[in-house]
C-alpha cells in the first residue's frame, strides 16, 4: 500500500528539487512534515538515499536550509531525507525545557506517560517514513545510509547499530555520544523510558558500540571547540570504538563548535562517505 502525503512546496536546487511534504502519520497521531532533496540523477532511475537525523530544537528545516547538502548531494547522485525531531501540536504532550518533548523526541519510542501516544520516532523513522518515501518516490531501498547532527547523530548511530544490514553506511556530526551517564539524555530517557535500564542500553551509542559496533566502517566529526562537549561525551564513543577496534574514523575537528558552520563545513565528506559506500 502507498501511503499518501501532500507536497507543501518544491524548489529547485542545483538541478534537483528540495521539496518539504507533510503527511498523517500512524506512528505518532499527528502530521508530520518532512524534506526531501532529490538530486538530478533521480529524473533518470532510482537514486541512493542518507538519511539526516536532525539535533535537539530542530524541526526538518534546520538542516535543509543551514548544512549545504544540496550541492553535494547533487554532485554525488544521492537523495537526502530531512525528518522532523519529534510529534508537534496542541494536543501532544510538552514541557518547557527545549530538551524535553517536542523538537526532542530522542529518536526512541516512548512507554511512558504523557509521552507514550505520540513520541514514536524511533518507529517512525524506521518503519513508517520509510514505507511512504520508497513507495512515492525514486529511491533505491537496498541503498540507504544514515546520518545525523547531535541527537540526530545519537540517532543515526544507534538505529545503524541496532539494523546494520538496512543501513550500509554511517555517519555522525558532533553527536550524542552516551546519552545514558549524560544530562542530554538521564532526563529523557527517564521521561520516555522510564527505569527501564534495557531499554536506556539500546538507544546509548557507547553501550552497542562496545556491544555490537558496526560491520562497516563509522565515521564521527566532533568540534573539538563545541560548547556541549561534556554533555555529548564524544570521549565515551571514541573509548569504545577504539576498545572494540571498530573500522572507522572519529575526527576532533579543532576550533569547530556545535553550530550548522560546523556541519556545513565537513558535509561534502560525509555526504562523499555515503555515496561511495551506497554505489
Ligand atoms: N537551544 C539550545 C541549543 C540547542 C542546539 O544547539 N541545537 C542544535 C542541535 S543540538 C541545533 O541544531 N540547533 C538548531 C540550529 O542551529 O539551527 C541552547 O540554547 O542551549
Amino acid at each position: 500500500m502507498t501511503l499518501a502525503y501532500e507536497t507543501v512546496s518544491e524548489n529547485r536546487s542545483f538541478g534537483g528539487i528540495q521539496g518539504v511534504y507533510r503527511h498523517q502519520s500512524q506512528a505518532t497521531g499527528t502530521p508530520m512534515t518532512f524534506a526531501l532533496y532529490l538530486p538530478p540523477d533521480a529524473r533518470h532511475g532510482k537514486v541512493p538515499v542518507l538519511w539526516y537525523l536532525s539535533g535537539l530544537t530542530c524541526t526538518h528545516e534546520n538542516a535543509m536550509t543551514k548544512a549545504g547538502a544540496q550541492q553535494w548531494a547533487a554532485e554525488y547522485g544521492i537523495a537526502v531525507i530531512f525528518p522532523d525531531t519529534s510529534p508537534r501540536g496542541e494536543g501532544v504532550a510538552d514541557d518547557q525545557a527545549y530538551d524535553l518533548g517536542q523538537g526532542a523526541g530522542f529518536y526512541v519510542d516512548a512507554t511512558q506517560a504523557p509521552w507514550a501516544p505520540h513520541f514514536r520516532m524511533w518507529h517512525y523513522i524506521t518503519h513508517e517514513l520509510p514505507e511512504l518515501v520508497f513507495g512515492n518516490f525514486p529511491l533505491e531501498r537496498e541503498a540507504q545510509g544514515i546520518t545525523g547532527h547531535s541527537m540526530g547523530g545519537h540517532g543515526a548511530l544507534t538505529i545503524a547499530m541496532t539494523l546494520p544490514e538496512r543501513y550500509r553506511s554511517v555517519s555522525a556530526f558532533s553527536p550524542i555520544a552516551h546519552p545514558s551517564e549524560s544530562d542530554w539524555g538521564r532526563k529523557q530517557f527517564a521521561a520516555y523510558l522510564g527505569e527501564d535500564r534495557d531499554a536506556w542500553e539500546r538507544h546509548d551509542s557507547t553501550l552497542l558500540m562496545r556491544q555490537r559496533g558496526y560491520p562497516g566502517e563509522v565515521l564521527v566529526d566532533q568540534g573539538a571547540s563545541d560548547q556541549f562537549l561534556d554533555l555529548l561525551k564524544p570521549e565515551a564513543l571514541a573509548h569504545a570504538m577504539a576498545e572494540r577496534r571498530q573500522p572507522g574514523s572519529f575526527r576532533m575537528q579543532q576550533g569547530y563548535d556545535h553550530s550548522y558552520f560546523f556541519v556545513q563545513t565537513f558535509m561534502e565528506d560525509h555526504i562523499r562517505w555515503h555515496a561511495e559506500r551506497l554505489a
